[in-house]
């Protein structure tokens, strides 16, 4: 049998071929504060456990987003829908923060993180721990509140695409 220790490594780019076949919500993560504006797209984005609410974003080391999350402490996860797909992009390159943020409108959540509006879901939070493993910084974030939108799809990414999917309501 082969254990974990004789396992020969998975090439980088074997990874990202397997992992780009899995269906990932796609969301703009916000933050503002002494650190000012800044905001990035992300797909890793996952539910932590709902006591307290805790979800978890990660964010690459290097990007010229982290440092602000990091130092402001506070964070907003905008889940994105179908007529978002302009809007991920400038947020998922190598654009000024005030041109990401002209292309939207916003309001301020608790936390002071801007919210955007027309989401399909936003998770305002409080930053409670960061870990870094690799090339990212993990934040377990918690929860401190959830705005629902109207509208009734959700935007998927996958395939290196982007999809229209059915968002199930139930209010
Ligand atoms: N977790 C991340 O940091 C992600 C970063 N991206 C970035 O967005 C751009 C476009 O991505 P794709 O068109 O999907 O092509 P790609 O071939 O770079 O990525 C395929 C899949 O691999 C995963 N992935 C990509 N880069 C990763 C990273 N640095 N760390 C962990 N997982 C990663 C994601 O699930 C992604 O959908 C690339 O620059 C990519 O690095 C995209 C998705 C997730
Ligand atoms: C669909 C998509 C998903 C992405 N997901 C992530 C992610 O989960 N984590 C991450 O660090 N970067 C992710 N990126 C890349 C960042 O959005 C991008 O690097 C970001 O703009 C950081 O700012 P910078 O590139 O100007 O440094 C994603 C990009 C795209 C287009």
């Amino acid at each position: 049998m082969t254990t974990t220790a004789e396992a020969a490594p998975v090439a980088r780019e074997r990874y990202r071929d397997a992992m780009a076949t899995v269906a990932a919500a796609v969301n703009v993560v916000t933050t503002d504060g002494p650190a000012g504006r800044a905001g990035f797209t992300a797909t890793a984005v996952c539910s932590v456990t709902d006591a307290p609410p805790t979800l978890l974003v990660c964010v690459k080391r290097d990007s010229s987003v982290g440092e602000a999350f990091r130092a402001n402490g506070a964070l907003c996860v905008n889940t994105l829908a179908p007529g978002h797909v302009a809007l991920s992009n400038l947020f998922g390159g190598r654009t000024p923060a005030e041109e990401r943020f002209a292309a939207a409108t916003w309001s301020t959540g608790a936390s002071g993180a801007p919210m955007l509006e027309g989401a399909l879901a936003s998770f305002d939070c409080l930053i409670s721990r960061v870990v870094e493993v690799g090339t990212h910084a993990v934040l377990f974030c918690e929860v401190v509140g959830v705005r629902l939108g109207d509208t009734s799809e959700g935007l998927i990414y996958v395939g290196r695409r982007y999809d229209a999917v059915a968002a199930v309501r139930d209010r």
